[in-house]
């Protein structure tokens, strides 16, 4: 019998249920909600995972009926929908969803919100509990928390919950994260609040407890005893399409990757078993890490620890670009990254010493996103293996696409020779389980629903965050001397100065 059709798998995982509800989800209309939330939750009705009577109702400000808003979403979800659309299927979907108009600054749309919240709930004949979701711009954050407040939906009907989801970005420095935090405070307790980061959703960085855990042969060498370095590489083959020079120019690859995607898997890679896995106790061994990074101060230390750059004009699969400041909305000066490579070092007992290599760009060759850890050389080694580091071990966790875990270990080459060579032990997730995982939104929207807050930044772990990102944007920008913005052809692997950060150690970029 293979693990998979092991008869106690269910007692080993915890499967969510999500609670009867009304997800209010505000900027309906928008490319989120179309491309990503609606077919999520398709999703879920799909896998008959959404609770009984449920309802969404999309709040914005064009005029709508709710038949209009359902045809429209109907569309997107046939572009988008993971496990392709069926009509039947979403005719059922399709009648829980609702249309509300209504301007975020305004208290009377609020004041109607919670009459037509109302209704449902006598129409089910029992109050629901409340989700509200936020997938408008952050500016608008502090005004649709004070309307909810002074419309009394944060409180929820007597006994149910009303929580809120909000999306990224959550602030753009320490200063605007603590702001927002405040704000968010005042309206919902911490443990009603949920920081999305969507790489905590998706199903390979879930696996990486799992792997550490769940397992006993990689803890003992989890450590600075037997790792020589790890490197986390996020790719990205696209540039600003769709219009996205405009926000993307005020936050760059640091503040939009680095602080969230790229910590919270550091943060997982790096941190100590957690006691359980109630939301504190992930969340608490998470934030630790972000505790102990050394922080870049000053322009020195940034400049030699942190690359920054942007791409000029290539091409990327065959068609060319145009460089960054060539994009639409962007600054034809901008001083935006599109591209940042960093050293990090976590100052803890266990990773003392060890380098922790990111990097993460737009235009690259191909969209991927893998972990490796890069176990030490055998302290004696009585073959000849050939090229420098030819014996290293290498546990590869491939976030996207083709996710998996693989290894690489030296093996003997078949023949009458003692002749070295290199293998892959190789897990598949397409292979190993036959299929698909589910969308990150998916799991995200399905634990928001059953209160579980595991997946989601807590506030203390946004805030620290910014607090090492801060520095190093401080650098960049003060008004002396600033470290160098350095170049790449859109379809390379980024600047040779980004290389050059681990030749000074005698290593390299692993090769994607
Ligand atoms: N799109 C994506 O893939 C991702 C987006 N995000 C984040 O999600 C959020 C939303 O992004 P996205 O969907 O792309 O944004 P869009 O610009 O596509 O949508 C904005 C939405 O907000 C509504 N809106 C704007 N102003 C008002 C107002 N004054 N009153 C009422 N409604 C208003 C719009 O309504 P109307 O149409 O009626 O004007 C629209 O529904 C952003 O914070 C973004 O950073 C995060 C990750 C990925
Ligand atoms: O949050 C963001 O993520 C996307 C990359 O997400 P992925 O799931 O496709 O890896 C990135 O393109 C975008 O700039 C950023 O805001």
């Amino acid at each position: 019998m293979s693990d998979i059709e092991n008869p106690f798998q269910e007692t080993l995982i915890s499967r969510h249920r999500a609670e009867p509800c009304t997800v209010v989800i505000f900027g309906a209309t928008g490319d989120l909600t179309h491309r990503k939330l609606i077919p999520a939750l398709y999703n879920l009705a799909a896998g008959g995972d959404l609770p009984p009577q449920f309802k969404v109702v999309g709040f914005a400000r064009r005029d709508k009926a709710d038949d209009e808003f359902r045809t429209e979403l109907e569309e997107s979800n046939k572009k988008n929908s993971r496990q392709g659309h069926d009509a039947a299927l979403w005719a059922n979907f399709g009648q829980s969803i609702h249309y509300h108009r209504s301007e975020f600054q305004d208290l009377e749309g609020y004041k109607a919100l919670k009459v037509l919240l109302d209704e449902f709930d006598k129409e089910r004949g029992a109050a629901a509990n409340r989700l509200f979701y936020l997938a408008s711009a952050p500016e608008f954050f502090d005004e649709i928390m004070l309307m909810l407040r002074e419309s009394g939906l944060n409180e929820g009907p007597s006994g149910k919950w009303a929580r809120v989801v909000c999306e990224k970005p959550f602030g753009k420095d320490l200063k605007s994260a603590r702001h927002l935090n405040e704000v968010v405070s005042q309206t919902f307790h911490e443990s009603d609040t949920y920081r999305i980061d969507h790489y905590l959703g998706k199903e390979t960085a879930q696996n990486i407890m799992v792997m550490r855990f769940a397992n006993h042969i990689f803890e003992p060498l989890w450590n600075n005893l037997f790792i020589e370095q790890v490197q986390i590489t996020c790719a990205e083959n696209l540039g600003m399409e769709g219009g996205r020079g405009g926000y993307y120019d005020t936050a760059g690859a640091l503040r939009d990757m680095v602080q969230n995607h790229l910590f919270q898997l550091l943060s997982l890679v790096a941190m100590e078993p957690p006691t359980g896995l109630g939301a504190d106790a992930v969340r608490d061994e998470k934030v630790k890490v972000i505790r102990s990074l050394r922080k870049w101060r000053g322009v020195d230390e940034v400049a030699k620890n942190v690359i920054r750059a942007q791409y000029t004009a290539g091409s990327v699969d065959g068609v060319e670009r145009v460089g960054y400041r060539q994009e639409d909305r962007v600054n034809p000066k901008s001083m935006t990254e599109s591209y940042v490579a960093l050293r990090l070092f976590i100052d803890t007992w266990r990773w003392q010493g060890v380098p922790f290599y990111m990097r993460v760009g737009k235009q690259l060759p191909k969209k991927a996103t893998e972990i490796s850890i890069h176990f030490k050389q055998p302290p004696q080694v009585p073959f000849a293996t050939g090229e420098l580091g030819g014996s290293r071990n290498v546990l590869v966790f491939r976030i996207q696409p083709d996710e998996g875990i693989s290894l690489r270990m030296m093996s003997k080459l078949p023949g009458v020779q003692l002749l070295l060579q290199p293998v892959k032990m190789d897990f598949r997730y397409s292979t190993s389980f036959g299929k698909a995982s589910p969308e990150a939104y998916e799991r995200l929207l399905l634990d928001a629903m059953a209160g579980d807050a595991t997946l989601f930044a807590r506030r203390d772990e946004v805030e620290h965050a910014w607090s090492f990102i801060d520095e190093i944007e401080h650098a960049w920008h003060n008004d002396g001397p600033q470290p160098p913005m350095c170049e790449y052809p859109a379809g390379s692997w980024g600047p040779k100065e980004a290389d050059q950060l681990l030749q000074e150690n005698n290593r390299v970029w692993r090769r994607l």
